[in-house]
C-alpha cells in the first residue's frame, strides 16, 4: 500500500493569495460592509476525501482528492475537476472562487466550486484513470447534484472523464442524470460546441481586446503557452481570425516559427503522439521561458497559474495578456504589467466561454432538447462579447485595469443578490 502526498504548498506565489489581493482591491473600490467582505471571502464548504484505487500492478494507491464550493448564492456551485500532481486545498479554494466571480460576470445562474485530485494522468493508465474518478464520484455523492453542484472537464480531464462520473452517479442515484455533468462526450448528452468553447471565448476577447488596441488580427501575431484542450483551440480559433501563431508549448517544451506555426499540422501531430507535441518538427525547439520574451501582439497563457511573475513580467514584450488559464499572473506582476502599458483581459473574463456553454449543456439536458452548433456559437459569441464590454465600460469608470473591473461587476453582482435574498 502507498499514499501519494499532495504536493506541497511551493515556495511560490500562491494562488490564493493572488486571487484574494484582486478581490480586496475591487472591493476597496465598490466599498461593501465588513460582514459582506466575509460572506463573500469564506467558502461556502470545503470537501477532502482520501481514495484508495488499485493500479493496474495490483497495489493500492490512495489519493487524496478535494472539492470546494465556494458560493451558491447565484445558483447551483459549478466547476471543473483537475487531475494534476501540484493539486492541493489552497490552489483548488482559489479556482472555486475564481468560478464564482467567473460566473457572475458572464452573469450566468451559476455559483463557484472545483475539484481535483492530487495524481498524474500522464503515469496512469485508463483503467486507473477511471477506477479513481469512479472512487471520488462515489465519495461526492451529496455534493454533486444538477441543482446542487455540477462538476465539468479542467486540467488532465475531458469529456471521458466526465461520461464515468455521469455512469456512477446515475448508477448510484437508479435513473440516468445527464444534468450532474457538463463536457460530457456528444453521445451522452455533451453540447456542441463545448470541447474548443474555452478557446472560442479566449479568441473572442483577444479579438474585442485588439479592436480596443487597433491592432489589426490579419496583420496579428500570437504566441500560445499549453496546447492542451484551451491553448489549441485557442490557437486554431486565432488563426482562423487571421492571427499568425508565433509559438506554443507544451509540458515538453515551446516550438517557435517566425513565419507562423501550422497550427492543424501541430494539433494531429499531439493527437498521433499521446497528448505531446513532443518532437514536433514544424518550428524550433526553444525554451519554456523563452516563450514569454517574444515580441508579439497577443501572449496567451492557457496552461496554468503563476507562469507570470515577478521573475519573468519584464521581459515579456506582448502588448496584451489575454489569459486562457485560471490565475497564469500572479498579483505581484500585476502593477509590473500596469505599468509597462500591457493590456490583460483577465481569466475570469477571458476563459468563461467553457462555462458558458457548460450552462447551455445544462439547460439542453433539462429541456431534453439539443441546439444546433450555430446557435451554441452564436450565443457564446453574444455572452462574451457583451461581457468584454461591460468590464470595459466599468474599467473606465473606475480608472482601473480590466481585471479590477471585472471583479468589481462580479462582486458587485453577488453581494447585491445577498443583500435581496437577505436571511442571514
Ligand atoms: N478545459 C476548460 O474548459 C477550461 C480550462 N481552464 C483553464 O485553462 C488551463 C488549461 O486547461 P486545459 O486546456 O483544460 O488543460 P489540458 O490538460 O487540456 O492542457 C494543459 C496543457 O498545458 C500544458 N502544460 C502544463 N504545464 C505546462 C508548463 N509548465 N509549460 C507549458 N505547458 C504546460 C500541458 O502539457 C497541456 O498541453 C487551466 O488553467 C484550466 O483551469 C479555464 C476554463 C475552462
Ligand atoms: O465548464 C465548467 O463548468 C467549468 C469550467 C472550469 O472549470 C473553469 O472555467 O475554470
Amino acid at each position: 500500500m502507498s499514499y501519494i502526498e499532495p504536493a506541497p504548498i511551493k515556495d511560490k506565489e500562491n494562488p490564493l493569495e493572488s486571487m484574494m489581493q484582486r478581490f480586496d482591491k475591487a472591493v476597496e473600490l465598490l466599498g461593501i460592509s465588513e460582514e459582506m467582505y466575509h460572506i463573500l471571502k469564506v467558502p461556502r464548504k470545503q470537501v477532502i476525501v482520501g481514495l484508495p484505487v488499485t493500479m493496474d500492478s495490483g497495489e493500492i494507491r490512495t489519493f487524496e482528492g478535494y472539492r470546494v464550493i465556494h458560493s451558491t448564492i447565484l445558483g447551483p456551485s459549478k466547476g471543473g475537476i483537475r487531475f494534476d500532481p501540484e493539486v492541493n486545498l489552497d490552489e483548488v479554494r482559489a479556482l472555486a472562487a475564481w468560478m464564482t466571480w467567473k460566473c457572475a460576470v458572464v452573469d450566468i445562474p451559476y455559483g463557484g466550486a472545483k475539484g481535483g485530485i492530487a495524481c498524474n494522468p500522464r503515469e496512469m493508465s485508463a483503467g486507473e484513470m477511471e477506477r479513481l474518478m469512479r472512487a471520488y464520484t462515489t465519495s461526492m455523492l451529496d455534493v454533486f447534484g444538477p441543482d446542487q453542484d455540477i462538476p465539468a472537464p479542467d486540467m488532465g480531464t475531458g469529456p471521458r472523464e466526465m461520461a464515468w462520473l455521469m455512469d456512477e452517479y446515475s448508477k448510484a442515484k437508479g435513473m440516468t442524470v445527464p444534468a450532474v455533468v457538463t463536457g460530457k462526450p456528444l453521445v451522452l448528452g455533451g453540447s456542441l460546441g463545448r470541447t474548443e468553447a474555452t478557446g472560442r471565448g479566449v479568441m473572442v476577447s483577444a479579438l474585442a481586446g485588439m479592436e480596443k488596441l487597433r491592432i489589426n488580427p490579419y496583420r496579428a501575431t500570437a504566441v500560445v503557452q499549453g496546447f492542451g484542450n484551451v491553448g489549441s483551440h485557442a490557437a486554431l480559433l486565432l488563426r482562423d481570425r487571421g492571427v499568425a501563431i508565433h509559438a506554443i508549448s507544451d509540458i515538453s517544451g515551446a516550438y517557435y516559427n517566425d513565419k507562423g506555426i501550422d497550427i492543424a499540422a501541430a494539433v494531429a501531430y499531439r493527437d498521433n503522439n499521446k497528448g505531446s507535441l513532443e518532437g514536433f518538427t514544424g518550428a524550433e525547439l526553444i525554451s519554456g521561458d523563452d516563450l514569454f520574451t517574444i515580441p508579439v501582439d497577443v501572449l496567451v497563457p492557457a496552461a496554468k497559474e503563476d507562469v507570470i511573475t515577478r521573475r519573468n513580467v519584464e521581459s515579456i514584450q506582448a502588448k496584451m495578456i489575454v489569459e486562457g488559464a485560471n490565475g497564469p499572473t500572479s498579483s505581484k506582476a500585476d502593477d509590473i504589467i500596469n505599468e509597462k502599458g500591457i493590456m490583460v483581459v483577465p481569466d475570469i473574463l477571458a476563459n468563461a466561454g467553457g462555462v458558458t456553454v457548460s450552462y447551455f449543456e445544462w439547460v439542453q439536458n433539462r429541456i431534453g432538447y439539443k441546439w444546433t452548433l450555430e446557435r451554441v456559437n452564436r450565443r457564446t459569441d453574444r455572452i462574451m462579447k457583451d461581457s468584454f464590454d461591460k468590464v470595459y465600460e466599468t474599467s473606465v469608470k473606475y480608472k482601473v485595469s480590466l481585471r479590477i473591473a471585472a471583479y468589481i461587476v462580479a462582486i458587485d453582482k453577488v453581494s447585491s443578490t445577498y443583500k435581496y435574498r437577505g436571511g442571514f
